[in-house]
This record gives structure tokens, C-alpha cells and sequence, in this order.
């Protein structure tokens, strides 16, 4: 079944690739597929280690004709994209790009060494060019010469030679470089004699030991040859431009490798194939691992795993750091990563033992090496819908207090008891006393609920997933389900978390005649998620539904939001609390007794009004300013906020809830609430 899949493919890339009518964009899409078929065969040993090199070898060679041509019709050009794209997407999060080529350190590059030791003087003095691009687009460029310093191969052949002329190798390496643990990149060589020539950063040795693994292979296979054939002086004029550098990441399913015996050969002008190391099965993660423990240079996803180590060696009782708002929780999906770029799971729980259930593997040296997780679980979550959750839905705004939610005493209280405590010491809530896996904040707009949503994230330590129900039957149609499904498997990972739905009445309404089939079939899938939270006891999962139409809840999912707490309008003490807090910002001369007026006028306003009466209010001073030209005013021209001018945004500013509203609430609470 399988293999048809990939027959079908397979025939319909050829036929693409073969066709006059496909785009250069088509072709190289097709080839890049088909490379991507070949590895996979050979990593599943349908193809023999030859056939694959054999085949990559012609594949890559083909497809880099169209990403490297110039020729609009039949080519990409995409050079400087790919590396400004590659120079994106490589830089570490944590640890910002820094260029360490300077001209005194280039000399100290093992191979510049090597080079000078072997005596061999150039014809011509070698200016050395070093462009590196740092971030996004910004270049630095190091120009030097080196004087009385030619390079060699050390086989008398000049490495610059003449008649290179319009060959460019692209190169994309990126050293680390040991004692300084800083990266750098070289990334365009023009080996053109007198014109511009960037020096390799990377010994000979280096290219043996990276043995063209990982996301760099390809580029360096082609960089390997060009370099071979210019030590042995050929015109490389006819020789296959640049991989493309995106073609990296392939590389990652199985190790292709130099072999030693290519290795020894580079400097001798032999052709380097690019073979499947035989016996190699270092996955390239621990290679890279490898190459990284010895720099001191640690990845995104390095990093990301170091800080998990330490946030609960620092908190054994499970005790989490609070993740929302303080600290941004990006685990490396805040960029893209390119069209093959890899997803890199979220970190799994940990139980008691601090077993992250990741797997380690010994190296047999006794050291053990840690491998990234790879949940069989996310293996059947579309790539980029998990991206989706992390980018969009895992919310990261600032910190929500307590004492920020003015008013609902009683909400507050009890969400402490049965959600934040539970979360923060899940040792002693256990059994009987376990937190509900499921709560519902109901009430008239704009009282809170969804800050209220926020607080209990950011107080428990939890990671806050937020989405609107809406957004879920409307963005994403068609795939609603298998968003809900995604979002839940993606919150397993990152507990202890809370999924808040707002306006959780549109996922869950009442089943009707003319309900569509998509949004009965998300609301099943959410309550099948629900009811896996609400069974597992390991989970520590929260899912928080707000809503202001809970009367349009099915019952089903009503029964599953065990917890049903009324959030109603603020009372004459949180308006004023409301309104204190927002005044204490804010440049104003309102007396105790003021604010007291205020909040007796402001009967029947919600949190929402209070604070768009207090936004209108804040406006007086400046309408009063009418001489004035707004242009040209001081701030300390600018009169402080007075009574006046809430007595003027009382004109324009009413409660947004209807008494009649008010009802309903109160109706539903003392059937289905869980208030006192
Ligand atoms: N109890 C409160 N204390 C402080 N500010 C509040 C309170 N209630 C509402 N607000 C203010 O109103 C804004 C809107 O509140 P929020 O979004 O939490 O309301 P909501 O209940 O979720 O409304 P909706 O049902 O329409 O989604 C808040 O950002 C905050 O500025
Ligand atoms: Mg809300």
C-alpha cells in the first residue's frame, strides 16, 4: 500500500519534471519530493545503499540546476533567498548570532594553518573576502588581505585558480568554533582569482568528521567538490553549481557520510560521492549533539531541553514556574522553519522520577547522550497544525493577577481551591479531592471571564492555550476536529495546562436539524477529548469554557464542565476598585467621595464598562484643550482627570447588560451553577 503511494507520486513527479507546460517552481518542488522518496526508501532498505547514493547524487544535481540557474524560465535563482532563509532559520533563540570571523581569527583557522605550514605560495596574493550574514539581512562584511600568505593545497596546486570565473559555490557550514563557542558562517564563495575569495572555515578534518550528516549535507558535498577541484586545479566552470541549501534537512533520516577513503582524497582533485555511510546509524541529532557538547554551542531545541532540566531540578514537588505572560514560552515556534523544516516536538511530562520519557541513550562510554523525544503520539498531528497551536493558540501575554479581577469573591476562591492548588501541589490532591478537568465561567459580557481564564494560567503555572470555539468552526474548516484532537495531544505535552475555549456556547450548542455535519463532528471529537482528560488521573489538563449563552450548552457537555461558576456584574466594591486602579494611572484629581458618586452611578455597568467609561472619562481633558492645537500642546499643558468628566462619559457610555438578561443568568445559575 505503502509503496503505491510512493509509485503514484513517483509517476507524477515525472511527469512534472518531465513536462514542457511545469513552472521551475513545479520541477523543483517535484525533485525535491522525489529526493525526499529516495531517502525514505533507503532508510526503509527498499533501495540499496548504492542506488540511493546513485540516485540522490542525479536528483540533487538535477534540482539544483533549477534552484541555481539564472535563467528565468528554467531556473529558480533563489541563491540569496536560501541563504538569507538558511541564516533565519539556523540562528539559536537563545543565543543571539555573533560573528567570530574576524581577519586575526581566520588565521588561526586550523586549515588557514595547515595551509601555511605546507609552504606552497600562491602566484597571486589572495585578498580574502569573508561575507557573513548575521539575522536577518544584516551584513557584515570583513574585508582583509593577507598579505605574504597564499593559500595551498598542499599538492602545488593553487586552490584559487584562474578561469573560475563564474562559478559560485554555495557553502553553508556553520562552524563552531571550539574555544570561542561563537558561530560562524561563510556562506558565499566566489573562487574567482583577484576578484573575491572567502576562505572555508573548516579543516579538512572537519569535513571528514561531519561527514556530510544533517542539514548541511548537500550544500557541503558540493562545497567538497569544489574545493576538490580547485586543489587540483581544473576549470570548474563546467562543474554542477550549488545544492540548494534546503535540500538539508533531508539528510537527517539517515547519515550520509564521506568515506574515509574520500576523505584522504579531497585534496587530491578525486570526485566525492556522496555515499550512505556503511554501518553508520548515528542518528545526525547525536552528531550534532556531539559537535555541539565539544563547542559549548547549543540549539533551539538544546536549550529548550536544558531549561526543562532545570526547571524541575529546581522544582522537584512539581511545582511549576508560572509559564504564562513572565516568561515566553517559545520552544522554537516562534519561526517557521522552512518547508522542510523539522517540528520539534514539545517536551513530554515528567513523572515522579524525573523521567521526562524521553528516551537516553548510552553512548557506551558510560556518559549517556540524550536523544529528543519523538512521541508516538504527535506522529498522527499534522506538522502544521501543531505549529498552528504553538504559534497562535499557546498564549503568552502579560501576567494576570489575582488582585487584578476586581469582585467574584466566590469564583475566585473557589477556583483557587479546586484548580491553582491542585495544580501547584498534585501530591496532596489526589483521589476524592482531584481537580475537576473541566470548569465553565458563565455570566453577561465583559465581566471577566476571560481574564479570569488568563489568571488561573498564569497563577497555576500552567500553559495557557486559548481559543475562541468560533474561530475553530470558522478558521479552520473542515479540519476543526483534528484541530481539537492537535490541541489536546499538544497541552499532554506541556502540562500542566489549561485549554480556555471562550465563547464555548458556538462548539457546544444544543444538537439541531440544521446543525452542519463539521461542527457536530467537532463537537463530538472535543467532548471524546474531554472525557480522555476526564478518565486519565495522570493528566493534569484544565479546560476552562467561558460563555454568555449557557443556556445554549448541550447537556452532554454541560455534564462534563462539572464545575459551572457564575461570574455576574461587579458590585458597587469592584466598580470601585475598578475605577481606583485605572485612576491611580493616570493623572487625576477625583476624591474619595467622587469615585463613591461614580460607582452609585455606574450601577448595572460590567468590568467592560467600567472600563470604557473610565476611557471616555480620561478623553476631557484633552477635548477640553479646544485653543489649543493638539500638534503642539505640552503633556503638563494637559488638565488632570476630574468629576466633570465622567459625568460627560456617563452621557455616551451605558451598561451593556439588559436586565432582562440579568435574568436568564441568574435563572440558569440556580439550576445548573455550582455558586452558593
Ligand atoms: N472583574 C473585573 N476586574 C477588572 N477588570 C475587568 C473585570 N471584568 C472586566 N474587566 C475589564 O473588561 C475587559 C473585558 O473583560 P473580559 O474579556 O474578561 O470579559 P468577558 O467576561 O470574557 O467578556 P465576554 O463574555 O464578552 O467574552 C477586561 O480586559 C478588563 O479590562
Ligand atoms: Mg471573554
Amino acid at each position: 500500500m505503502q509503496t503505491d503511494i510512493h509509485m503514484s507520486e513517483w509517476q507524477r513527479n515525472y511527469f512534472i519534471v518531465t513536462s514542457d507546460t511545469s513552472t521551475p517552481g513545479q520541477k523543483a518542488d517535484a525533485y525535491r519530493s522525489q529526493i525526499l522518496h529516495i531517502q525514505h526508501a533507503w532508510a526503509n532498505s527498499d533501495i540499496s545503499q548504492n542506488c540511493a547514493a546513485n540516485l540522490f547524487k542525479t536528483f540533487v544535481e538535477k534540482y539544483s540546476e533549477i534552484i541555481d540557474s539564472d535563467n528565468v524560465e528554467r531556473g529558480l535563482n533563489n541563491y540569496a533567498k536560501d541563504i538569507l532563509t538558511m541564516v533565519k532559520y539556523q540562528q539559536n533563540e537563545s543565543d543571539k548570532w555573533q560573528s567570530a570571523l574576524t581577519p586575526n581569527n581566520v588565521m588561526e583557522l586550523k586549515c588557514i594553518q595547515a595551509m601555511m605550514r605546507a609552504g606552497k605560495m600562491f602566484e597571486m596574493p589572495l585578498k580574502a573576502q569573508i561575507d557573513i550574514s548575521i539575522d536577518k539581512q544584516v551584513t557584515e562584511s570583513v574585508s582583509s588581505n593577507v598579505p605574504n600568505h597564499t593559500l595551498s593545497s598542499g599538492h602545488g596546486e593553487s586552490v584559487v585558480g584562474a578561469g573560475l570565473s563564474n562559478y559560485v559555490t554555495q557553502a553553508t557550514e556553520i562552524c563552531e568554533k571550539p574555544s570561542t563557542s561563537k558561530c560562524y558562517r561563510n556562506d558565499i564563495f566566489s573562487p574567482k582569482a583577484g576578484v573575491t575569495c572567502s576562505v572555508l572555515p573548516v579543516t579538512m578534518n572537519d569535513v571528514s568528521s561531519r561527514a556530510l550528516t544533517g542539514s548541511n549535507e548537500s550544500a557541503f558535498n558540493s562545497s567538497l567538490k569544489s574545493t576538490s577541484n580547485a586543489c587540483s586545479g581544473q576549470d570548474l566552470s563546467s562543474a554542477p553549481s550549488a545544492f540548494s541549501a534546503r535540500m538539508g534537512n533531508l539528510g537527517k533520516r539517515k547519515t550520509f557520510a564521506v568515506s574515509s577513503e574520500d576523505n584522504s582524497n579531497i585534496s587530491s582533485g578525486s570526485t566525492h560521492k556522496l555515499v550512505p555511510r556503511e554501518g553508520s546509524n548515528i542518528p545526525w541529532n547525536e552528531k550534532k549533539n556531539n559537535e555541539n557538547k565539544a563547542s559549548g554551542f547549543k540549539t533551539a531545541k538544546e536549550q529548550l531541553w536544558v531549561d526543562q532540566q532545570k526547571k524541575f531540578q529546581n522544582h522537584p514537588q512539581h511545582i511549576p514556574l508560572p509559564s504564562y505572560g513572565g516568561t515566553k514560552k517559545s520552544l522554537g515556534a516562534g519561526r517557521s522553519r522552512g518547508p522542510f523544516g523539522k517540528f520539534v516536538p514539545p517536551l513530554p511530562k515528567q513523572d515522579g522520577n524525573g523521567n521526562t520519557g524521553m528516551p537516553v541513550k548510552s553512548n557506551g562510554t558510560g556518559s549517556t547522550e540524550l536523544t529528543y523525544p519523538i512521541d508516538e503520539r504527535l506522529k498522527n498531528i499534522e506538522p502544521k497544525m501543531i505549529e498552528l497551536i504553538m504559534h497562535e493558540i499557546m498564549d503568552h501575554g502579560p501576567p494576570v493577577n489575582w488582585d487584578d479581577i476586581a469582585g467574584v469573591e466566590f469564583a475566585k476562591t473557589t477556583i483557587k481551591e479546586i484548580v491553582v492548588w491542585p495544580m501547584l501541589r498534585p501530591d496532596i490532591f489526589t483521589g476524592l479531592r482531584g481537580p475537576p478537568k473541566g470548569i465553565l465561567l458563565f455570566g453577561p459580557p465583559g465581566t471577566g471571564k476571560t481574564l479570569i481564564g488568563k489568571c488561573i494560567a498564569c497563577q497555576s503555572g500552567a500553559t495557557f492555550f486559548s481559543i475562541s470555539a468560533s474561530s475553530l468552526t470558522s478558521k479552520w474548516v473542515g479540519e476543526g476536529e483534528k484541530m481539537v484532537r492537535a490541541l489536546f495531544t499538544v497541552a499532554r505535552f506541556q502540562q500542566p495546562a489549561v485549554i480556555f475555549i471562550d465563547e464555548i456556547d458556538s462548539l457546544l450548542s444544543q444538537r439541531g436539524d440544521g446543525e452542519h455535519e463539521s461542527s457536530r463532528r467537532i463537537k463530538t471529537e472535543f467532548l471524546v477529548q474531554l472525557d480522555g482528560v476526564a478518565t486519565s488521573s495522570e493528566d493534569r489538563i484544565l479546560v476552562v469554557g467561558a460563555t454568555n449563552r449557557p443556556q445554549e450548552i448541550d447537556e452532554a457537555a454541560r455534564r462534563r464542565l462539572v464545575k459551572r461558576l457564575y461570574i455576574p456584574l461587579p458590585e458597587a466594591s469592584a466598580r470601585k476598585q475598578i475605577v481606583s486602579c485605572l485612576m491611580s494611572k493616570e493623572h487625576c484629581s477625583l476624591t474619595e467621595e467622587e469615585i463613591d458618586l461614580i460607582v452609585k452611578k455606574s450601577d448595572g455597568f460590567s468590568g467592560a464598562d467600567m472600563t470604557q467609561l473610565c476611557r471616555e472619562a480620561s478623553l476631557g481633558p484633552i477635548r477640553s484643550l479646544q485653543t489649543l492645537d493638539i500638534t503642539t500642546v505640552r503633556p503638563e499643558q494637559v488638565r488632570s482627570i476630574a468629576f466633570q468628566d465622567f459625568e460627560s462619559a456617563f452621557k455616551t457610555v451605558r451598561p451593556s447588560v439588559s436586565s432582562t438578561d440579568l435574568e436568564l443568568y441568574e435563572t440558569w445559575n440556580q439550576m445548573f451553577g455550582s455558586g452558593r
